[in-house]
């Protein structure tokens, strides 16, 4: 039976990104206290897979997350799942909202709820929690003090009756998503589907001006669209930083292969991340020049000449 595990308790959106993919409500769940942990169960063999998140629409990448994949024994994106984000106040029963002076949750939820607790519970304070559901369950623990509340999702409230809703959709961006990605071992790619992303972790070559758009120039070369670019310190040493990259194709279209090559050459430390379907099935625009068929074609033009017949 195949072993999920997911930033967990019960209850975080992660775990609604994982059971969305086929097979994980029947496959054993293991819940990990955080996304490094989870990441090592994968690279233990203690899962067959992780489910994580990786990029919110309102308070943008996972830094924990993008940082994890990049570095250590390496790892592959599978899937990813797009998750819309409400979230709920909720406290135990007897707790007005007036009376709340601690909010515990999850950073990223916090930073999407900002605006709601200045608003209404202005004397209020973030108390940074694991996850959303860490936030939430605590509450129910002796430790738990009159004036704490917690920001979590509603399933949360739904499965704990002993928890009562202050307050519902307190996000400030009304159509927030979060991006989960399913991250196994290295094995064979996922198959083309002709709606696929492929995510990279480059390193910036050092002492090399215009490297930025060196790396740029593979892609635009060769036609291929980017969907994210963040940069993130690689944390040896002030000023060093690898490019976190999605571009729109799979390391199987010869567009997306050869600008991996031509990546390769100017930052040999590249990280292939994977290649898999996008969630939202969108399908890019392959200009004529940069189709396989093309590729193809201008090889074997290539390969006319070098075998003797100048004949493309
Ligand atoms: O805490 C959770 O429930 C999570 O799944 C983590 C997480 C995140 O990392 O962004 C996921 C979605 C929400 O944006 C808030 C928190």
């Amino acid at each position: 039976m195949a072993v999920f595990t997911f930033l967990g308790p019960e209850g975080t959106f992660t775990e609604a990104a994982l059971l969305k993919v086929p097979g994980a409500r029947e496959a054993r769940r293991l819940p990990a206290t955080n996304v490094n942990a989870a990441l090592d169960a994968v690279r233990a063999g203690e899962a067959d897979a992780a489910m994580v998140p990786i990029e919110n629409s309102v308070e943008g990448g996972v830094t924990a997350t993008l940082d994890a994949i990049s570095t250590g024994p390496e790892l592959r994106i599978v899937r990813e799942e797009v998750i819309p984000i409400t979230f709920v106040l909720v406290a135990r029963p007897g707790t007005r909202v007036a009376d709340v002076r601690r909010i515990s949750t999850h950073g990223h939820a916090w930073a999407q709820c900002r605006g709601w607790a200045s608003a209404h519970a202005p004397d209020a304070v973030h108390l940074a929690a694991s996850s959303t559901a860490a936030g939430a369950l605590a509450l129910l623990e002796d430790a738990a003090k009159p004036g704490d509340a917690a920001i979590c999702a509603p399933i949360v409230a739904e499965e704990h009756p002993e928890l009562e809703v202050l307050a519902t959709d307190i996000g400030d961006n009304p159509g927030a998503v979060t991006r989960f990605i399913l991250v196994s071992r290295p094995a064979a790619l996922p198959a083309r589907t002709g709606a696929d992303k492929t995510t990279v972790a480059v390193p910036l070559p050092e002492d090399r001006p215009g490297a930025l758009m060196e790396i740029l120039e593979q892609f635009a070369a060769r036609g291929v669209n980017l969907s994210r670019i963040e940069s993130r310190p690689t944390g040896q040493y002030l000023g060093h930083y690898f490019f976190s990259i999605d571009v729109d194709g799979h390391a199987h279209d010869a567009r997306v292969a050869d600008a991996l090559g031509g990546l390769h050459r100017i930052s040999p430390e590249i990280r292939f991340l994977g290649s898999y379907p996008r969630a939202d099935g969108a399908r890019p625009v392959v200009k004529s020049h940069v189709t396989d068929d093309a590729f193809a074609a201008a090889r074997g033009w290539v390969d006319g000449i070098l075998g003797g017949t100048g004949v493309g």
